[in-house]
């Protein structure tokens, strides 16, 4: 049974019901991961709020159906494959998005790894895959793309999806949960290194997003029992995350760096009044 006031937490509105249409207008964006879950819903709305949009990952079946989906707005889309956790792929990755659309002014490091499982069966190897992805894919991209901002002199957006699991420590996630801690930490010295350059440096934490990612993460469906810690008393779905990402990605924000955003329905915040 849902707990008193939680029906006033409805579904987050489509952006474009919350964004004038032309918000990102001659923006260009690259969106890691863009071809499933949550990436998949911020690529579409961006294209639909008006940017070009690139979207990368290892496996070209997940991205080729978002790149219809974004040139179904009417804006250019770039479908290129990448393993973030190699520096090589992603330099070939940047220069193929700068090639097909120009240069980029938005990143997202959205791609993202994880599975559940106690520290002490934790292999090397599986830490490796998982910080890898997270936390190597995110200084790789934010590096080969803030190199690239900083020649450009034009400033430019880097939003990473850090996870409210980074914050309190999280049975469990160890490899998640460090890997994410460092991402945040990481766009905090770059909105301070990179400020010079008109950079900015955010990082969005979403709760338990309701995506084929996480199922996978936990090896099935999501526990109901989880609800009992979400103020919201529902999971979050990827659109939930959507209207931050833009709002981050737009001139809304020219004076946001550095800074920590939670999309969670109050996953943080505590449960019990003392
Ligand atoms: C409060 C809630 C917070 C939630 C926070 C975050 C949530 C999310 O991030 S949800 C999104 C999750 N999405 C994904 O994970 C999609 C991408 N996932 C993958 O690519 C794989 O699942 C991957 C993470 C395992 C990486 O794949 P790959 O690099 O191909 O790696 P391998 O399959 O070769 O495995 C590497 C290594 O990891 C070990 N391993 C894999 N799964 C498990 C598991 N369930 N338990 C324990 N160990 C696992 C695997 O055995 C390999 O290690 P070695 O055997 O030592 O070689
Ligand atoms: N869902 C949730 O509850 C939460 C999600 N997050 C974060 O949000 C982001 C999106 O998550 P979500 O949509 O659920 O997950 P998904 O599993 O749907 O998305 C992850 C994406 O990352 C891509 N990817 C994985 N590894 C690599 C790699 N080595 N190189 C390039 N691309 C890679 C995958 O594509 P491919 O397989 O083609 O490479 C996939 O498109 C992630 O950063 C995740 O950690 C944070 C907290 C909670």
């Amino acid at each position: 049974m849902a707990r008193e006031g939680t029906e006033h937490w409805p579904a987050t509105p489509p952006a474009t019901a919350l964004f004038a249409d032309d918000l990102l207008d001659g923006e260009v964006a690259l969106i890691t991961g863009g071809g499933t879950g949550i990436g998949e819903e911020i690529a579409v709305a961006y294209a639909e709020l008006g940017a070009d949009v690139a979207i990368a990952s290892r496996n070209m079946d997940h991205l080729e159906p978002v790149a219809e989906r974004i040139e179904a707005t009417g804006q250019s889309a770039c479908a290129t494959t990448v393993d973030v956790r190699e520096m090589d792929r992603v330099e070939e990755m940047v220069e193929t998005v700068t090639d097909e659309l120009g240069d980029i002014t938005v990143l997202v490091n959205n791609a993202g790894a994880n599975f559940v499982t106690p520290t002490e069966s934790l292999s090397a190897n599986g830490w490796r895959s998982v910080v890898g992805t997270i936390l190597d894919g995110t200084a790789y991209c934010s590096m080969a793309v803030g190199e690239r901002m900083i020649e450009h002199g034009e400033g430019g957006s880097i939003i990473s999806m850090g996870a409210t699991n980074s914050v309190n420590g999280a049975p469990y996630h160890a490899h998640s949960g460090a890997g994410k801690a460092g991402v945040h930490n990481l766009m905090q010295t770059l909105g301070a290194e990179w400020a010079k350059f008109g950079i900015r440096a955010n990082t969005i934490a979403p709760g338990i997003i309701e995506t084929e990612g996480i199922a996978g993460a936990v090896g099935g469906e999501l526990p109901e029992m989880l609800l009992e810690e979400i103020h919201a008393d529902r999971f979050g779905q990827p659109a939930d995350c959507v209207p931050l990402a833009v709002f981050l990605a737009s001139p809304a924000a020219n004076y946001v760096t550095g800074a920590y955003y939670s999309a969670d329905g109050g996953h943080l915040l505590p449960n019990v009044p003392f």
